[in-house]
Protein backbone atom coordinates (compact mmCIF):
# COMPACT_ATOMS: atom_id res chain seq x y z
CA UNK A 1 0.00 0.00 0.00
CA UNK A 2 1.22 3.34 -0.79
CA UNK A 3 0.20 6.96 -1.32
CA UNK A 4 -0.06 6.71 -5.09
CA UNK A 5 -2.40 4.04 -4.15
CA UNK A 6 -4.84 5.58 -1.38
CA UNK A 7 -5.26 8.33 -3.27
CA UNK A 8 -6.13 6.94 -6.45
CA UNK A 9 -8.57 5.39 -4.05
CA UNK A 10 -9.86 8.72 -3.01
CA UNK A 11 -9.95 10.48 -5.71
CA UNK A 12 -12.15 13.77 -6.69
CA UNK A 13 -15.45 12.84 -5.19
CA UNK A 14 -17.96 15.55 -3.59
CA UNK A 15 -17.33 15.63 0.85
CA UNK A 16 -19.43 13.40 2.41
CA UNK A 17 -21.89 15.57 4.70
CA UNK A 18 -22.85 13.48 7.04
CA UNK A 19 -22.43 13.58 10.67
CA UNK A 20 -19.81 10.95 12.49
CA UNK A 21 -18.31 14.09 14.95
CA UNK A 22 -20.72 12.33 17.49
CA UNK A 23 -19.60 8.88 16.91
CA UNK A 24 -16.20 7.36 17.81
CA UNK A 25 -14.08 7.61 15.09
CA UNK A 26 -13.16 3.94 15.29
CA UNK A 27 -15.77 1.29 17.51
CA UNK A 28 -14.56 -2.32 18.03
CA UNK A 29 -16.57 -5.16 19.67
CA UNK A 30 -15.10 -8.64 19.76
CA UNK A 31 -13.05 -8.23 16.54
CA UNK A 32 -11.33 -11.12 15.66
CA UNK A 33 -8.79 -11.98 13.10
CA UNK A 34 -7.41 -15.78 12.55
CA UNK A 35 -5.21 -16.60 10.07
CA UNK A 36 -4.32 -20.08 9.44
CA UNK A 37 -2.32 -21.00 12.32
CA UNK A 38 -2.77 -17.69 14.69
CA UNK A 39 -5.23 -15.83 16.28
CA UNK A 40 -4.14 -12.11 15.69
CA UNK A 41 -6.79 -10.28 17.42
CA UNK A 42 -8.84 -12.15 19.75
CA UNK A 43 -12.31 -10.82 20.51
CA UNK A 44 -10.51 -6.90 20.60
CA UNK A 45 -12.76 -4.14 22.03
CA UNK A 46 -11.93 -1.13 21.72
CA UNK A 47 -13.04 3.08 20.99
CA UNK A 48 -11.06 6.13 19.97
CA UNK A 49 -12.86 9.49 19.78
CA UNK A 50 -12.24 12.36 17.59
CA UNK A 51 -9.02 14.86 18.10
CA UNK A 52 -6.84 11.91 19.76
CA UNK A 53 -3.50 10.74 19.15
CA UNK A 54 -3.61 7.04 20.19
CA UNK A 55 -0.20 5.09 20.75
CA UNK A 56 -0.93 1.53 19.64
CA UNK A 57 1.67 -0.41 21.29
CA UNK A 58 2.96 -3.89 21.72
CA UNK A 59 5.93 -6.69 20.80
CA UNK A 60 6.41 -7.99 17.57
CA UNK A 61 3.58 -10.61 16.13
CA UNK A 62 0.62 -8.88 19.14
CA UNK A 63 -1.05 -7.88 16.19
CA UNK A 64 -0.61 -3.94 15.99
CA UNK A 65 -0.65 -4.15 11.98
CA UNK A 66 -3.70 -6.74 11.74
CA UNK A 67 -5.68 -4.36 13.78
CA UNK A 68 -5.05 -1.24 11.29
CA UNK A 69 -5.29 -3.26 8.27
CA UNK A 70 -9.09 -4.17 9.75
CA UNK A 71 -9.60 -0.68 10.54
CA UNK A 72 -8.58 0.50 6.55
CA UNK A 73 -10.65 -2.67 5.44
CA UNK A 74 -7.42 -4.68 4.23
CA UNK A 75 -8.12 -8.02 5.62
CA UNK A 76 -11.53 -9.94 5.94
CA UNK A 77 -12.26 -10.53 10.30
CA UNK A 78 -15.03 -11.31 12.25
CA UNK A 79 -16.82 -8.96 14.47
CA UNK A 80 -17.88 -5.06 14.73
CA UNK A 81 -16.16 -2.72 13.58
CA UNK A 82 -17.01 1.03 12.48
CA UNK A 83 -14.52 3.12 11.24
CA UNK A 84 -15.60 7.02 11.04
CA UNK A 85 -19.40 5.49 10.86
CA UNK A 86 -18.54 3.18 7.77
CA UNK A 87 -17.91 -0.53 7.79
CA UNK A 88 -14.35 -0.75 6.35
CA UNK A 89 -15.30 -4.29 4.78
CA UNK A 90 -18.56 -2.85 2.58
CA UNK A 91 -17.29 0.42 3.16
CA UNK A 92 -13.72 0.99 1.75
CA UNK A 93 -13.76 3.57 -0.95
CA UNK A 94 -15.96 5.87 0.75
CA UNK A 95 -13.92 5.43 3.99
CA UNK A 96 -10.72 6.52 2.29
CA UNK A 97 -11.57 9.58 1.21
CA UNK A 98 -11.14 10.35 5.03
CA UNK A 99 -8.66 7.84 5.85
CA UNK A 100 -5.04 8.54 5.18
CA UNK A 101 -2.55 5.27 6.12
CA UNK A 102 1.06 4.86 5.93
CA UNK A 103 2.10 1.64 5.70
CA UNK A 104 5.76 0.52 7.28
CA UNK A 105 7.65 -0.11 3.82
CA UNK A 106 6.88 3.22 2.03
CA UNK A 107 6.71 2.00 -1.76
CA UNK A 108 7.07 4.74 -4.30
CA UNK A 109 8.21 4.23 -8.20
CA UNK A 110 12.07 3.71 -8.05
CA UNK A 111 12.29 6.33 -11.29
CA UNK A 112 10.11 9.38 -10.07
CA UNK A 113 11.27 12.64 -9.09
CA UNK A 114 10.36 14.69 -6.00
CA UNK A 115 8.56 17.18 -8.41
CA UNK A 116 6.62 14.61 -10.22
CA UNK A 117 5.48 12.68 -7.34
CA UNK A 118 4.16 16.32 -5.97
CA UNK A 119 2.34 16.99 -9.10
CA UNK A 120 1.08 13.22 -9.08
CA UNK A 121 -0.32 13.39 -5.77
CA UNK A 122 -1.59 16.95 -6.26
CA UNK A 123 -3.44 16.05 -9.51
CA UNK A 124 -5.29 12.89 -7.95
CA UNK A 125 -5.98 14.01 -4.51
CA UNK A 126 -8.51 17.00 -3.82
CA UNK A 127 -7.14 17.43 -0.16
CA UNK A 128 -3.50 17.50 -1.34
CA UNK A 129 -1.86 20.74 -0.03
CA UNK A 130 1.19 21.21 -2.06
CA UNK A 131 2.59 24.42 0.26
CA UNK A 132 2.16 22.19 3.38
CA UNK A 133 4.25 19.36 1.50
CA UNK A 134 6.91 21.96 0.16
CA UNK A 135 6.99 22.77 3.68
CA UNK A 136 7.65 19.42 5.37
CA UNK A 137 10.62 18.98 2.19
CA UNK A 138 12.37 22.03 2.87
CA UNK A 139 13.46 20.28 6.60
CA UNK A 140 15.38 17.53 3.86
CA UNK A 141 17.61 17.12 1.59
CA UNK A 142 14.82 16.12 -0.92
CA UNK A 143 15.40 18.39 -3.94
CA UNK A 144 12.81 19.11 -6.68
CA UNK A 145 15.08 16.87 -9.23
CA UNK A 146 15.89 13.76 -7.13
CA UNK A 147 14.46 10.69 -8.08
CA UNK A 148 13.97 8.37 -5.62
CA UNK A 149 16.21 5.84 -7.02
CA UNK A 150 18.83 8.38 -6.04
CA UNK A 151 17.34 8.69 -2.43
CA UNK A 152 18.98 6.80 0.80
CA UNK A 153 16.19 4.73 2.62
CA UNK A 154 15.35 7.28 4.96
CA UNK A 155 15.27 9.70 2.37
CA UNK A 156 12.35 8.00 0.38
CA UNK A 157 10.53 7.26 3.76
CA UNK A 158 11.35 11.40 4.36
CA UNK A 159 8.98 11.62 0.51
CA UNK A 160 6.78 9.39 1.78
CA UNK A 161 5.93 11.14 4.82
CA UNK A 162 5.66 14.49 3.12
CA UNK A 163 3.42 13.19 0.47
CA UNK A 164 1.20 11.69 2.82
CA UNK A 165 1.05 14.45 5.48
CA UNK A 166 -0.21 16.88 3.41
CA UNK A 167 -3.38 15.46 2.63
CA UNK A 168 -5.88 16.71 5.04
CA UNK A 169 -7.46 13.67 6.37
CA UNK A 170 -9.95 13.02 9.08
CA UNK A 171 -8.00 9.45 10.58
CA UNK A 172 -4.31 9.23 9.76
CA UNK A 173 -3.43 5.59 10.53
CA UNK A 174 0.50 5.82 10.82
CA UNK A 175 2.29 1.59 10.96
CA UNK A 176 6.18 2.18 12.16
CA UNK A 177 5.86 5.93 10.01
CA UNK A 178 9.54 6.50 11.36
CA UNK A 179 11.38 2.78 10.53
CA UNK A 180 14.90 3.68 9.26
CA UNK A 181 15.16 7.01 9.76
CA UNK A 182 17.60 9.05 11.88
CA UNK A 183 16.63 9.78 15.61
CA UNK A 184 17.21 13.94 14.30
CA UNK A 185 14.12 13.38 11.71
CA UNK A 186 12.28 10.97 13.95
CA UNK A 187 12.14 13.95 16.70
CA UNK A 188 11.51 16.08 13.79
CA UNK A 189 8.72 13.97 12.14
CA UNK A 190 6.77 13.73 15.41
CA UNK A 191 6.91 17.75 16.60
CA UNK A 192 5.74 18.55 12.49
CA UNK A 193 3.05 16.05 12.77
CA UNK A 194 2.11 17.74 16.13
CA UNK A 195 2.54 21.29 14.81
CA UNK A 196 1.84 20.96 11.25
CA UNK A 197 -0.80 18.01 10.86
CA UNK A 198 -2.76 17.74 14.13
CA UNK A 199 -6.22 19.48 14.98
CA UNK A 200 -8.90 18.89 17.33
CA UNK A 201 -10.80 17.20 14.53
CA UNK A 202 -8.22 15.19 13.11
CA UNK A 203 -7.19 11.72 15.09
CA UNK A 204 -4.07 10.21 14.97
CA UNK A 205 -3.96 5.88 15.48
CA UNK A 206 -0.01 5.09 15.28
CA UNK A 207 1.83 1.99 16.19
CA UNK A 208 5.97 1.93 16.87
CA UNK A 209 8.37 0.13 18.92
CA UNK A 210 10.08 3.52 19.80
CA UNK A 211 8.16 4.43 22.85
CA UNK A 212 10.06 6.89 24.36
CA UNK A 213 9.99 8.97 21.37
CA UNK A 214 5.89 9.36 20.89
CA UNK A 215 4.97 9.15 24.43
CA UNK A 216 5.13 12.90 24.75
CA UNK A 217 2.44 13.59 21.70
CA UNK A 218 -0.04 10.81 22.78
CA UNK A 219 -2.84 11.71 24.21
CA UNK A 220 -4.18 7.84 24.85
CA UNK A 221 -2.08 4.51 24.98
CA UNK A 222 -3.05 0.83 24.04
CA UNK A 223 -0.94 -1.85 24.97
CA UNK A 224 -1.98 -5.26 22.91
CA UNK A 225 -0.47 -8.39 23.64
CA UNK A 226 -1.30 -11.68 22.21
CA UNK A 227 -4.09 -10.42 20.00
CA UNK A 228 -5.84 -8.50 23.25
CA UNK A 229 -6.13 -4.81 24.57
CA UNK A 230 -4.28 -5.25 27.87
CA UNK A 231 -3.70 -1.05 28.87
CA UNK A 232 -6.06 1.24 27.12
CA UNK A 233 -5.77 4.32 28.73
CA UNK A 234 -6.00 8.40 28.21
CA UNK A 235 -1.72 9.10 29.34
CA UNK A 236 -2.93 11.66 31.95
CA UNK A 237 -4.65 8.64 33.93
CA UNK A 238 -1.83 6.66 33.17
CA UNK A 239 0.26 8.76 36.14
CA UNK A 240 -2.78 8.02 38.77
CA UNK A 241 -2.99 4.59 38.30
CA UNK A 242 0.72 3.78 37.97
CA UNK A 243 3.33 4.40 40.39
CA UNK A 244 6.97 3.68 40.81
CA UNK A 245 8.62 3.33 43.98
CA UNK A 246 12.47 2.96 44.69
CA UNK A 247 12.40 1.31 47.53
CA UNK A 248 15.22 0.52 49.89
CA UNK A 249 16.07 -2.50 51.17
CA UNK A 250 14.76 -2.20 54.14
CA UNK A 251 11.11 -2.06 53.09
CA UNK A 252 11.45 -4.20 50.21
CA UNK A 253 9.58 -6.78 52.34
CA UNK A 254 6.53 -4.59 52.95
CA UNK A 255 6.70 -3.30 49.76
CA UNK A 256 6.19 -6.47 48.11
CA UNK A 257 3.15 -7.00 50.52
CA UNK A 258 1.21 -4.19 47.98
CA UNK A 259 1.53 -6.78 45.18
CA UNK A 260 4.28 -5.02 42.83
CA UNK A 261 3.56 -5.58 39.08
CA UNK A 262 7.01 -5.39 38.21
CA UNK A 263 10.38 -4.81 40.25
CA UNK A 264 13.88 -4.81 39.19
CA UNK A 265 17.39 -3.93 41.67
CA UNK A 266 19.64 -1.30 41.31
CA UNK A 267 22.83 -0.79 42.60
CA UNK A 268 23.41 -0.60 46.18
CA UNK A 269 20.37 -2.72 47.36
CA UNK A 270 17.73 -0.63 46.01
CA UNK A 271 15.01 -2.18 44.14
CA UNK A 272 12.29 -0.11 41.33
CA UNK A 273 9.08 -1.28 42.05
CA UNK A 274 6.18 -0.49 39.92
CA UNK A 275 2.42 -0.84 41.15
CA UNK A 276 -1.34 -0.23 39.79
CA UNK A 277 -3.68 0.96 41.44
CA UNK A 278 -1.96 1.08 44.65
CA UNK A 279 -2.87 4.59 46.84
CA UNK A 280 0.23 7.27 46.23
CA UNK A 281 0.50 8.07 50.05
CA UNK A 282 0.47 4.91 51.28
CA UNK A 283 3.54 4.08 48.39
CA UNK A 284 5.16 7.66 49.56
CA UNK A 285 6.08 5.93 53.25
CA UNK A 286 7.95 2.79 50.92
CA UNK A 287 10.69 5.44 48.99
CA UNK A 288 10.67 8.37 46.42
CA UNK A 289 8.03 7.86 43.99
CA UNK A 290 7.36 8.71 40.36
CA UNK A 291 5.28 8.43 37.04
CA UNK A 292 6.54 5.18 35.14
CA UNK A 293 7.78 6.34 31.77
CA UNK A 294 5.96 4.12 29.09
CA UNK A 295 8.38 1.65 28.36
CA UNK A 296 9.05 0.77 31.88
CA UNK A 297 5.27 0.14 31.98
CA UNK A 298 5.78 -1.31 28.72
CA UNK A 299 8.35 -3.79 29.53
CA UNK A 300 6.60 -4.47 32.82
CA UNK A 301 3.03 -5.44 31.13
CA UNK A 302 4.45 -7.63 28.48
CA UNK A 303 6.55 -9.80 30.96
CA UNK A 304 7.03 -13.25 29.67
CA UNK A 305 5.75 -12.58 26.07
CA UNK A 306 8.98 -14.18 24.61
CA UNK A 307 8.68 -17.30 26.80
N1 LIG B 1 -0.85 -12.91 6.29
C1 LIG B 1 -0.63 -13.61 7.39
N2 LIG B 1 -0.73 -14.95 7.39
C2 LIG B 1 -0.55 -15.68 8.51
N3 LIG B 1 -0.24 -15.14 9.72
C3 LIG B 1 -0.11 -13.80 9.79
C4 LIG B 1 -0.29 -12.98 8.64
N4 LIG B 1 -0.11 -11.68 9.01
C5 LIG B 1 0.19 -11.71 10.33
N5 LIG B 1 0.17 -12.98 10.79
C6 LIG B 1 0.42 -13.40 12.18
O1 LIG B 1 -0.47 -12.70 13.02
C7 LIG B 1 0.20 -12.27 14.22
C8 LIG B 1 0.07 -10.76 14.35
O2 LIG B 1 0.80 -10.14 13.31
P1 LIG B 1 0.90 -8.56 13.15
O3 LIG B 1 1.65 -8.27 11.88
O4 LIG B 1 -0.45 -7.97 13.30
O5 LIG B 1 1.78 -8.18 14.42
P2 LIG B 1 2.44 -6.78 14.83
O6 LIG B 1 1.99 -6.50 16.21
O7 LIG B 1 2.16 -5.74 13.81
O8 LIG B 1 3.97 -7.18 14.85
P3 LIG B 1 5.32 -6.35 14.49
O9 LIG B 1 5.56 -5.41 15.64
O10 LIG B 1 6.34 -7.44 14.47
O11 LIG B 1 5.12 -5.67 13.18
C9 LIG B 1 1.64 -12.75 14.10
O12 LIG B 1 1.76 -13.97 14.81
C10 LIG B 1 1.82 -13.00 12.62
O13 LIG B 1 2.74 -14.06 12.40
Amino acid sequence: MNVIAESLSAESRAPDSRATESRPVVLARGLRKHYKNKLALDGTNFQIATGRIVGLIGPNGAGKTTALKAMLGLIPFEGDLSVLGRDPRTQRDDLMRDVCFIADVAVLPRWIKVKEAIEFVAGVHPRFDRAKCERFLANTQLTSELRVREMSKGMIVQLHLALVMAIDAKLLVLDEPTLGLDILYRKQFYQRLLEDYFDEEKTIIVTTHQVEEIEHILTDVMFIRDGKIVIDSPMDTIADRYVEVLVASDKAAEARSLKPIDERALPFGKTVMLFDGVEKGRLSTLGETRTPGLADLFVATMKGTYA
